[in-house]
């Protein structure tokens, strides 16, 4: 039953998870997508990857490119010190309702804002709509072809400071070349590859943790 992958994922941690516990969340969507159906989650063996960068960088500021089911929003949000904020966008509609449910059920909803709409259109609207000023982490997890672009829109509306770090799921599967050729080339970033598996599977995969230089 539940009419799309999302909403059988949403489904399931409904009757599985504890109200309020992220991590029984986060494990609920974990043994679902590994026994049940994939879905694109960053997943638990990559997600241990961003919580160690999450706690490294104890980030004020945090900026997510693609929420999908709000897994990796959980994983950050859960980690996130006393005010701390995190703003996740999420193109599609349908996707963006079920990760509201999911983030609501972790009891995450208060560290984040989820706005849905086109990266390229929100990200000059941020500085403005929260008041803020520099982002201290960004989680790239959209579209593959829009890694480049949207971090070259990041650095024209003034969002990155030096220090700031850019973390990138699927550098290899997909894969992302124009972006890792960059981040990995520009003077601008001192580049670092972290060697993974695709999330629920044998298959490689990394991210990539580039720190923007000013
Ligand atoms: C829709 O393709 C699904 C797929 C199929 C094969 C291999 C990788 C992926 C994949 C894996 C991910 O972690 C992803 N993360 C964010 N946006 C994605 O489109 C994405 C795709
Ligand atoms: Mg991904």
């Amino acid at each position: 039953s539940g009419k799309s992958r999302p909403m059988r994922i949403l489904q399931y941690v409904q009757n599985t998870a504890v109200q309020g516990d992220a991590n029984s969340v986060i494990s609920a969507v974990d043994s679902y997508c590994a026994n049940v159906e994939w879905a694109m989650n960053v997943g638990d063996k990559k997600g241990e990857i961003l919580d160690a960068v999450v706690l490294d960088v104890r980030p004020r500021w945090v900026l997510e490119l693609g929420t999908y089911c709000g897994y990796s929003t959980m994983r950050i949000a859960r980690l996130l010190p006393p005010g701390a904020r995190l703003i996740t966008l999420e193109m599609n509609h349908h996707y963006a309702q079920v990760a509201k449910q999911i983030l609501g059920h972790a009891g995450l909803d208060s560290q984040v804002d989820l706005l849905v709409g086109a990266s390229s259109a929100l990200i000059p609207q941020l500085k403005k709509k929260f008041d803020m000023d520099k982002f201290d982490l960004v989680f790239i997890d959209h579209w593959k072809t829009s890694y480049l672009p949207d971090t070259k829109l990041l650095e024209e509306c003034d969002l990155l400071a030096s220090g700031t770090v850019l973390l990138a799921d699927n550098v290899t599967c997909p894969g992302a070349p124009e972006y890792l050729h960059y981040v990995r080339n520009s003077p601008r970033y001192k580049s670092l590859y972290f060697p993974s598996q695709l999330e629920y599977l044998r298959v490689e995969d990394g991210m990539e943790k580039s720190v923007f230089l000013g």
